[in-house]
């Protein structure tokens, strides 16, 4: 049997975690490299297991705290910090295929060195996509490099896409939970706490997708994510509410057929997916869809009022330029600061919108603008958080 070789950006997280339990089940995929930011208790652990080459601690402090720890043990395991750490682990010369785990645009220049040393990506990390969506795609096309999705909706529309001419495509259906406030009132939504939106009804993962999914950014980040993965028009994509999360979505046809990929919520499934590409491979681990139990698989449309993010994403799809770079570096900061508490969860649409109609949008942006848009819509959010902060 040829074993895989990988490296993993953002291992100690949920989605890195769950990609290395599908690599321990299967055993044959090496794991060349792996990374986290802080946490070196839990990536000590993974070097135990899976004797990675290198690894990377972005945090410097935590990242000599480690060193000295493996030099103790004899550990001959290199460790390297900040973003050189990730971009070393992203293009280390024998892996094939990199799995991009980090939540956050700090993805971005590691996917791009990856992608230029032909390393397959396996791709978590929507908020790459969304920055630099075009810029990316295009270095894929260039490099001849596969970008296979892991995210549930893409991984579905991938597969149900398999076999079919792309032309033949009518529209995607992105499905939605909705979040845990689908079925609240605006009152309500002024109320809400860090802690009840950390409550996804039907996924645990980490707290930044969890909030996405609560004001449906989530969501919109992922029409961009389609859009660019896909090469469809914006108005091409829609969305539905189906709170089981059981389909993950669709692709309808021009012949006006629906085809949908089902299976329980489970991230193992897309991981292994993207994993074995273009294997399926057996999962006996992955809970099977007990149809007698099903009673009802339920559709809404999304309540776009309530929830203004996803029509925020929508519109910056559709100016494009270094938009969609604005949309994702303010809501970063903004989904930070609901969480620290320093912003009540009802300003998150508002910050990002403010944002997006004082952003002096550049089409067709080099990676330099998109780095200086993304580094302004920080600046710019953070000033607006404070000023609210100080308002509380
Ligand atoms: N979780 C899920 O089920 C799904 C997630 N995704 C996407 O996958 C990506 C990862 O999500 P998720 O696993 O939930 O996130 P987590 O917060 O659980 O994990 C993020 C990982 O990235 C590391 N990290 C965080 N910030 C930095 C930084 N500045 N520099 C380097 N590393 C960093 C974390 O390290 P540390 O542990 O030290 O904090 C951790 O390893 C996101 O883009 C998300 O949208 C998509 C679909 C589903
Ligand atoms: C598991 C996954 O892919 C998440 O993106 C999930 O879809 C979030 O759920 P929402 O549909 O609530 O955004
Ligand atoms: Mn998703």
């Amino acid at each position: 049997m040829r074993t895989k070789k990988i490296a993993i950006l953002g291992s100690t997280g949920s989605i890195g975690t769950q990609t290395l339990d599908v690599i321990k089940k299967d055993g044959d995929i090496q794991v060349l490299g792996l990374t986290t930011h802080v946490n070196i208790e839990l990536l000590e652990e993974q070097i135990e297991v899976f004797s990675p080459q290198v690894v990377g601690v972005f945090n410097s402090d935590k990242a000599i705290e480690l060193q000295r720890k493996l030099k103790q043990k004899g550990s001959k395991v290199e460790v390297i910090t900040g973003i050189e750490g990730l971009i070393t682990v992203a293009t280390l010369s024998e892996a094939e295929m990199i799995v991009t785990a980090v939540v956050g645009m700090i993805g971005l220049l590691p996917t791009i060195e990856a992608i230029k040393a032909g390393k397959t990506i396996a791709l978590a990390n929507k908020e790459t996509l969304v920055t630099a969506g075009e810029l990316v795609m295009n270095l894929a096309k260039k490099y001849n490099t596969p970008i296979l999705p892991v995210d549930s909706e893409h991984s579905a529309i991938f597969q149900c896409l398999r076999g079919n001419e792309a032309t033949s495509i009518s529209r995607l259906i992105l499905t939605a939970s909705g979040g845990p406030f689908r079925d609240y009132t605006k009152e309500q939504l002024r109320e809400v706490t860090v802690e009840q939106a950390l409550k996804h009804p039907n996924w645990v993962m980490g707290s930044k997708i969890t909030i996405d999914s609560a004001t449906l950014m989530n969501k919109g980040l992922e029409v961009i994510e389609a859009k660019y993965l896909f090469d469809v028009e914006a108005s091409q994509i829609d969305v539905v509410v189906h709170k089981e999360s059981i389909i993950h979505s669709m692709v309808e046809y021009k012949d006006g057929s629906t085809i949908a990929q089902l299976g329980v919520p489970d991230m193992r499934h897309p991981i292994a997916y993207a994993l074995y590409y273009p294997e399926r491979k057996e999962a006996e681990y992955i809970h099977r869809l007990d149809w007698t139990k099903l009673s009802a698989l339920s559709f809404s449309p999304p309540k776009k009022d309530l929830f203004p993010c996803l029509d925020l994403a929508y519109e910056a799809l559709k100016i494009g330029g270094t938009m969609p770079t604005v949309l994702n570096a303010t809501n970063e900061i903004v989904v930070e600061s609901f969480l620290k508490k320093h912003l009540p969860f009802n300003e998150i649409p508002t910050i990002i919108h403010n944002a997006m109609e004082k952003h002096i949008c550049i089409n067709s942006p080099s990676l330099d603008d998109i780095l200086k848009s993304d580094e302004w819509a920080r600046e710019w959010s953070r000033k607006k958080v404070e000023a609210c902060w100080q308002k509380l």
